[in-house]
């Protein structure tokens, strides 16, 4: 759905705006069977490993969206920002990934990701073309949608016990330190440049916000098949 042309309320910024106006999106990815089954520590291990897989993807795909932002961006302060960004999933994220599929015995991904499933492709075509086609704005509220989510269900579920190591190493990833500092620059690079943009770049900002979090959900069924 695209939303109706977007107004940026006075008091509150427009990343808590556009949560709140896409609660129905929002609430589906973060209440997903896949982030029920973390949560209540019953995921699949068939599951996990078919997820693994497909986020491996996903990471290398937002290392690309991430680089294409940081050639859009018109600050130094934009581009430490997205260096840093950069830094810690080549580093953190894929690091994890080489480690985990060492511990749990599995053949790294193929890298043309050929293999994927089209719920794993759809959340991959459309970060892809968002990052060539969109404005950094447009950029930076899609990923919003992807690091909130993430920082939002991984934080609530890291206190819950997740007796399989690499899962809960996965999800404590994404809780606190530089993920969650990632999470408040990205909200304040949307919160600020609401201020001045036009109605039709706001609209844009929105619908890129709540068509990553519609792209997210088919990724997470994609692992139960
Ligand atoms: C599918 C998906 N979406 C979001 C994130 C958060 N980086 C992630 N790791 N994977």
């Amino acid at each position: 759905m695209i939303p109706a042309e977007t107004t940026p309320p006075a008091a509150e910024g427009f990343s808590l705006t556009i949560r709140a106006r896409n609660k129905d999106a929002w609430d589906a990815m973060v209440g997903h069977r896949f982030v029920q089954d973390v949560r209540a520590d019953r995921l699949p291990d068939a599951v996990f490993q078919r997820y693994l897989r497909y986020e491996h993807a996903f990471v290398e795909t937002a290392v690309t969206v991430f680089a294409q932002a940081l050639a859009k961006a018109s600050t130094t302060d934009q581009r430490r920002r997205l260096a840093t960004v950069l830094h810690g999933l080549v580093f953190d994220q894929i690091d994890y990934f080489e480690a985990v599929f060492r511990d749990l015995r599995m053949a790294p991904t193929d890298e043309a990701g050929a293999s994927l499933p089209d719920g794993a492709k759809g959340l991959r075509d459309g970060a892809l073309a968002l990052a060539a086609n969109g404005s950094l704005p447009e950029i930076l509220a899609g990923m919003l949608a992807a690091e909130w989510a993430y920082e939002t269900w991984c934080t609530e579920a890291s206190s819950h016990p997740i007796s399989h190591p690499s899962l809960k190493a996965w999800v404590d990833l994404h809780v606190g330190g530089a993920f969650a500092e990632q999470v408040v620059w990205l909200r304040a690079e949307i919160d600020a440049a609401a201020l001045t943009a036009s109605p039709a770049l706001l609209t844009a900002m929105e619908t890129a916000f709540r068509r990553t979090l519609e792209l997210e959900l088919p990724f997470h069924d994609a692992p139960y098949r």
